[in-house]
């Protein structure tokens, strides 16, 4: 199998401070990739240079076999959905004008493929229909969070890029969120890589889980192996913190 996402000998450095010296990973498609890690470690830097948000200072990165040194990155973040936390809709549209967003670019003539695809997205997402015409400020940050996922979703992406999506929400609906996800994850095969703080959250919504220390990967596993046979003192640490 060919890997949707590959980094050779990547090295980023903010001015003099070198944050990812040499990392080298290779992403199956289908897997959903779970990145733990210290505060300051490089996870959100190592998502960053996958939709070149964030250039490498060195080294090479691949995205379905090609090297972001020869694409066009306005069209490659086309292909990839990005996540974040909080609420980055757009305020002055409505929940079907943010999740038609993109797919009006493309269904120019087809109005109903365009209406079909929010319809189907808010149900995916587990969105009422009442919604539809809703501002974001009128929505919980649950709500909007769901609309952030359908608007990414509704792109038809092949890789989507979750930066602690459900950091800002709270406990009940986080957990009615990876629920969602995970079932997205399973009816698309889509390949998601989803950055989190909390192991435990990592270990239930990862078909691997990419452990990073200082812009190293210091493991990169099934959950039951890291559990099983953690690397080093690090992941003991973190998997100990798991109440399993
Ligand atoms: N634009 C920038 N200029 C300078 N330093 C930066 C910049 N962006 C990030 N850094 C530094 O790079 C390091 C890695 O940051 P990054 O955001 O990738 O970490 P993270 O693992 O996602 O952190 P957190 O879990 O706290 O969100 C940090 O020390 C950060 O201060």
């Amino acid at each position: 199998m060919n890997p949707v996402i590959e980094m050779k000998h990547v090295k980023k450095a903010y001015d003099q401070n070198t944050i990812i010296e040499d990392l080298n990973v290779s992403i199956d498609p289908g897997e959903f990739v779970t990145i733990v890690g210290s505060s300051g470690c490089g996870k959100t830097t190592f998502l960053k240079m996958i939709n070149g948000l964030i250039l490498p200072t060195a080294g090479d990165i691949f995205v379905n076999g090609k090297n972001l040194k020869d694409v066009d990155l306005i069209q490659l973040r086309r292909n990839i959905g990005y996540v974040i936390q909080g609420s980055v809709l757009f305020p002055h549209m409505t929940v079907r004008e943010n999740i038609a967003y993109v797919p009006t670019l493309w269904n120019k003539k087809n109005k109903q493929a365009t209406k079909d695809a929010v319809q189907k997205w808010m149900d995916i997402v587990g969105l009422d229909p009442s919604m539809m015409d809703r501002y974001p400020h009128e929505l919980s940050g649950g709500q909007q969070q769901r609309v952030g996922i359908a608007r990414a979703l509704a792109a038809s992406p092949d890789i989507l890029l979750m930066d602690e999506p459900f950091g800002a929400v709270d406990a009940i609906t986080r957990s009615q969120l990876q629920n969602e996800i995970k079932r997205i994850h399973q009816q698309t095969g889509i390949t998601i890589l989803f950055v989190t703080h909390d192991i435990e959250e990592a270990l239930v919504l990862g078909t691997k889980v990419m452990v990073m220390d200082h812009g190293e990967i210091v493991q990169f596993d099934r959950p039951q192996e890291l559990m099983d046979h953690p690397t080093n003192d690090f992941v003991v640490s973190l998997v100990n913190h798991h109440p399993y």
